[in-house]
């Protein structure tokens, strides 16, 4: 078996009110996602999402449909979009070869038949971060490097959250039904991503945090603006945050992420902000 799903069901905003720590872990964190020889997939019901993790190491992997998608391959009725965070990949895709080097994107349209992960070198392999969304109309593959990101340039040293946004697979430079994606890496001695913090009721939204040092943690924050949770985070984890739910966090030391989203709208600039003092 070279393909896997597990499903995480939606959870209520005052569910969320009266959850352990556990109980939290549970719904929200993605812990495992990066396995060797694996397609290690989360299908999540909010917005149908799915968020999953690749490592072909010894075996070149088939993107094949799951049960429950009950398609007749895994793109017939979605979209979806690699990132690489480990050495040189191909993603071959009915028949194409692209090449994804680390930090570099790839968006398959809805109606791809065969998509093949692989790496160049099994002692090396590439690790892809994997995000897919429903889809109703059929745009072209696109690969989209570092160099092709629109990148902002956001906070600051004062406020320890000086960071670089990538927006990769992002309307304007991929067409893209509702999937968004993109990388953002925080700068030497800043901690703090998506500070202020907001909120998109129309999206959900997923982030993967990785480049972070085994020996460091992400303190990710979650819930409603006035009633924050907190999940602990590790190197290659990933929390999926509900559309009511804001989505930020803050290192023992810096580190990239991966975000990732869809729903109502492809407007990235649409966010409802709380300054740090709204936050409860
Ligand atoms: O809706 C947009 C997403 O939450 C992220 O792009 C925000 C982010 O990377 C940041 O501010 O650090
Ligand atoms: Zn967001």
């Amino acid at each position: 078996m070279t393909i896997q799903y597990t499903t995480r069901y939606a959870i209520g905003r005052e569910e969320v009110k009266t959850f352990t720590t556990e109980q939290l872990r549970a719904e929200f964190l993605l812990a495992d996602l990066m396995q060797e020889d694996l397609i290690n997939l989360v299908y999540t019901h909010y917005d149908r999402y799915i968020v999953g993790g690749a490592i072909p190491k010894n075996t070149a992997l088939d993107l094949i449909s799951i049960d429950a998608l009950k398609s007749k391959y895994f793109l017939e009725r979605r979209e979806i979009g690699f990132i690489n965070v480990g050495n040189t990949g191909t993603i071959t895709v009915d028949g194409e070869v692209f090449t994804l080097e680390n930090k570099e994107a790839l968006y398959v349209g809805k109606d791809a038949k065969s998509v093949v992960l692989a790496s160049l070198s099994i002692n090396d392999p590439a690790r892809f971060y994997i995000n897919s969304a429903p889809a109703h109309a059929q745009y072209p593959t696109k690969k989209v490097g570092m160099a092709d990101a629109n990148i902002l340039h956001m906070g600051s040293k004062e406020t320890c959250n000086e960071r670089h946004i990538h927006q990769l697979i992002i309307n304007g430079i991929v067409e893209t039904c509702q999937l968004q994606m993109g990388i953002t890496c925080l700068q030497l001695g800043s901690v703090w991503n998506t500070m202020p913090a907001h909120q998109h009721d129309r999206r959900m939204e997923t982030y993967f945090y990785f480049d972070l040092d085994d020996t460091q943690s992400v303190c990710h924050f979650m819930g409603e603006p006035k009633e924050t949770r907190h999940i602990w985070v590790q190197n290659e984890q990933a929390v999926v945050s509900p559309p009511w739910s804001i989505h930020s966090g803050a290192g023992t030391s810096n580190y990239a992420f991966v975000w990732g989203m869809a729903g109502e709208n492809l407007d990235y600039d649409d966010m409802d902000k709380y300054a740090p003092p709204e936050l409860r």
